[in-house]
């Protein structure tokens, strides 16, 4: 019926054109390159076991990880630090009265793992149980102290005060800026912690603060820079790879009303799992993340309440027979999604036995009933309390969706143990996805309400409490800062999943505070997003 009214969102056409994605070359391909890091890493695995002094080697891990090549070190780092948990054990502390290299151990610690107690903290607090006015003129101690701080549990408020702290001596820091170097690693901290950054950006960044100190050591220079490009080398072909998969869709032309962000979408995948060896999961996550990117705008934006009723059916019946009542558009959209699912789960059944589609066609079935509740929500102009609004709406996000789906692409062997896991969504899932939720309405809000979408997150704690945006956004703010406190708990250790898929779990939620820095980082292409594509996927460092 011609009557329909239907909204647009006015998205731009995509800035990264095919030709130019097919276009990209790498020359950091080929055995002279893969003889030349292995020469490397060897020459740096010698340096590492060179260095006795335990303060020496926790730096020296800290490195690692920010030049973004700790994971060639996996065996080394892990011994180091077991050896000195075991030493604390003893009860003797190895850096008593220093609180740069107690915070550097307490992160280092926390971060792999083992549950380092927040009372280390109060041999640096006076009488009065307040960390000690004389601390803040070690600046380095205090950026340490104030990273470490990330780490915390729910009810730690040792590490509360730390934070307040280490957070009040940055600023004052920042504000007499003595040295710009140091100021410019405040800032950047302050900015965003060190345990919420996207790792790759991480790496870029660090590579270039490295470069500039003076105990600089060329070899593990050169290892991160080469190592950097190797990587992006093979993220560019799996880049190249997908964007051939999606013209062929014509998914961008046959549905132009909805975003059209095959490069954005690999982006979050390059976040989500850097590693050269997961480039199957960085391309079938891709599609994942075109996919509810259409299907989100086709309820957000396109989509009739009665069209979207027939379409959650035709995904809750994962039956190609319930297409014939779709309009075209959805027809297509509908098979595109049911071929590629289908596509996946057939890779598992040929490669480990186990028949998934009925935990792919959950997800599906779960997230297409989200979008419906909120259709029916704006249709009716209701707007839901916030516990309301997020009770859908951390399924809506579609990060379990990403999370399940990545689940089976990295997961080998699968076990029946994390098939039952999955039964119901865990809260490492719950988690990360609380944190894109609250990361993506604090970027996305504005132009969706603008355009005409369900209240989000800030709009229904307004309504709810009467609040100014302003402070609505800064309770959002607190919202994720508090989910990651639940997230740092779900370690590995107690957990049927492997360290890989909780590190893509965080990973997510890093990807989504680093998409929603500077506001809404996916759908506006040519701003910082732009750049961060440029630096991690197109240009090679010099
Ligand atoms: C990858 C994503 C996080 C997921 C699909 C595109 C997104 C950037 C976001 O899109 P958005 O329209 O903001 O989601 P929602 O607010 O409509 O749920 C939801
Ligand atoms: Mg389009
Ligand atoms: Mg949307
Ligand atoms: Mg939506
Ligand atoms: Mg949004
Ligand atoms: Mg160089």
């Amino acid at each position: 019926p011609s009557n329909i009214v239907r909204r647009s969102a006015n998205y731009q056409p995509p800035i990264w054109h095919y030709d130019y994605i097919q276009s990209l070359t790498s020359v950091y391909t080929g055995e002279s390159f893969t003889k030349r890091i292995d020469k490397l890493k060897g020459e740096v695995r010698m340096m590492f076991h060179k260095v006795i002094d335990p303060l020496e080697r926790l730096e020296l891990i800290d490195i690692f990880q920010r030049l973004g090549i700790c994971y060639h070190f996996d065996d080394e780092i892990q011994r180091t630090l077991e050896g000195i948990h075991n030493a604390n054990h003893g009860g003797k502390l190895c850096n008593k009265g220093n609180i740069y290299a107690t915070a550097l151990e307490f992160r280092l610690l926390r971060q792999h793992g083992y549950n380092v107690s927040q009372e280390i903290f109060n041999s640096f607090k006076n009488e009065m149980g307040n960390f000690k006015a004389c601390l803040c003129d070690d600046i380095e101690g205090m950026l340490c102290l104030y990273e470490a701080s990330f780490h915390s549990v729910e009810g730690e408020s040792i590490l509360e005060e730390a934070r307040d702290f280490a957070t009040k001596q940055l600023i004052e820091y920042v504000k007499q800026s003595k040295d710009q170097n140091i100021t410019a690693r405040v800032n950047h901290a302050l900015e965003l912690p060190l345990h919420w950054r996207m790792l790759r950006l991480e790496a870029r960044w660090f590579i270039d603060v490295y470069r500039s100190r003076e105990d600089m050591n060329p070899v593990l220079l050169d290892l991160a820079e080469l190592d950097f490009n190797m990587v992006q080398a093979t993220h560019q072909e799996d880049l190249k790879e997908m964007s051939r998969w999606w013209k062929c869709t014509d998914l961008g032309g046959k549905l132009s009303f909805a975003r059209d962000r095959l490069m954005e979408n690999f982006f979050w995948t390059v976040g989500v799992i850097f590693q050269t060896q997961f480039g199957y999961c960085r391309r079938m996550s891709t599609k994942i993340n075109v996919l509810i990117t259409t299907i989100d705008d086709v309820y957000d934006v396109y989509g009739t309440l009665d069209e979207l009723e027939l379409f959650t059916d035709a995904v809750e019946r994962w039956d190609t027979n319930a297409m014939d009542r779709l309009p075209y558009y959805m027809k297509i959209c509908f098979l595109a999604l049911h071929n590629s699912i289908n596509e996946i789960a057939f890779d598992t059944l040929k490669e480990q036995g186990f028949h998934i589609i009925p935990y792919l066609r959950k997800v599906w079935a779960d997230i297409c009933r989200s979008y419906l509740l909120e259709a029916k929500w704006y249709h009716s102009g209701y707007t839901p309390s916030l516990q309301e609004y997020i009770q859908n709406a951390w399924i809506s996000i579609s990060a379990p969706v990403i999370l399940v789906h990545a689940y089976f692409l990295v997961t080998n062997p699968i076990t029946k143990e994390g098939l039952d896991c999955l039964e119901e969504y865990p809260d490492i899932i719950r988690w990360s996805s609380m944190i894109l939720r609250l990361a993506d309405d604090l970027g996305t809000s504005k132009d969706e309400l603008e355009r005409g979408d369900v209240p989000k997150s800030i709009q229904c704690y307004m309504n709810e409490t009467g609040a100014s945006e302003e402070d609505a956004r800064e309770y959002i703010r607190s919202l994720i800062s508090e989910t990651w406190k639940k997230m740092n708990k779900e370690g590995a250790a107690s957990s049927p999943f492997s360290q890989t898929f909780i590190e893509i779990a965080k990973n997510l939620a890093r990807m989504a505070q680093c998409m929603y820095q500077h506001g809404d980082g996916h759908g506006i292409e040519d701003r910082e997003t732009k750049n961060r594509v440029l630096s991690l996927l197109i240009h090679p460092i010099p």
